[in-house]
């Protein structure tokens, strides 16, 4: 896999000069964030070498280098999912390329359900933790010292500092948000109600199907992470209506000019 990265990056390096240390994954329905991205350039999945290709509605599938507010970005417009069949070491791929390529500093977005009784659709929530329920772990396999340590520690799974940071720029421009516990389980269906139940025992405020690997990778990777979740619908059994795609894009959509706001104002501290 080591030398697979490798290949991946040298592609990019001649691809682009710019060496951002700030990455931004974009969740389901939040991919107009690259709207406010100057100096563009973009990279199809498909063109890059050993990249996995993004096959969900609402996830456009490539990688785009620029600035926002002066300051070097690489966003993945389209993530992968484990629902779509990959591996998880597939999955997390790109988090990978990120770590050679020079990343420092990860935002990672998500369209979630809320499980916690005072969200409700629109709502932005920081995500302080994770519970992985996808019933395996990323990391599972022979260690490659070169990345990481067997055992990595995810006592700081996203970064105080980088919360810390998101909260200071929201309350200094008025944005609003909550915080929570985002509970990653493979999808694709959407939860029963007894599930959703158990969930909330125990202690998750939303509920998604992606961000978890990611997460873990990038901790391992030592790039410190900083998680959005939209809340796109409450969860089944919270409110009574059945869930779709669409709808979850839709709210994401509407709520993106928000999120897309705040993100702007974090990554603009990241000089
Ligand atoms: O990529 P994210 O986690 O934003 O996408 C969510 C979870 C599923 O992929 C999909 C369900 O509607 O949206
Ligand atoms: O209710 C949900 N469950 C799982 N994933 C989701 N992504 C958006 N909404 C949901």
């Amino acid at each position: 896999m080591y030398n697979k990265v490798m290949e991946t990056v040298e592609f990019l390096n001649e691809r682009v000069e710019m060496r951002p240390k700030v990455a931004i994954i974009l969740g389901s329905g939040l991919g107009d964030l690259v709207d406010y991205i100057e100096e563009k350039i973009e990279i199809p999945y498909e063109e890059i070498p050993n990249f996995p290709v993004s096959t969900v509605a609402g996830h456009a599938g490539k990688l785009v280098f620029g600035k926002i507010n002066g300051v070097e970005v690489l966003a993945m417009k389209g993530r992968f999912h484990y629902y779509e069949g990959y591996e998880m070491k597939q999955v997390t791929y790109p988090i990978y390329v990120m770590k050679q390529f020079g990343i420092e500093n990860m935002i990672v977005s998500n369209a979630a359900g809320g499980i916690n009784k005072n969200f409700k659709p629109g709502t932005l929530m920081l995500i302080t933790d994770f519970i992985n329920m996808f019933g395996t772990n990323p990391l599972i396999g022979k260690n490659d010292e070169r990345f990481g340590v067997r055992f990595p520690d995810m006592s700081e799974a996203y970064s105080k500092e980088l919360i810390s940071l998101a909260k200071k720029v929201a309350e200094k421009n008025n944005e609003k948000y909550e915080e929570g516990t985002y509970l990653g389980t493979t999808g694709p269906s959407y939860e029963t109600a007894a599930e959703i139940k158990m969930m909330s025992i125990m202690g998750a405020d939303a509920v998604g199907m992606s961000t978890v690997p990611e997460t873990i990778v990038a901790n391992y990777l030592g790039i410190k992470v900083l998680g959005i979740s939209c809340i796109t619908n409450m969860a089944t059994g919270i409110a009574q209506t059945a869930h779709s795609h669409e709808a979850v894009v839709d709210i994401a959509v509407k709520t993106g000019e928000r999120f897309c706001k705040w993100v702007v104002d974090i990554v603009s501290e990241l000089k």
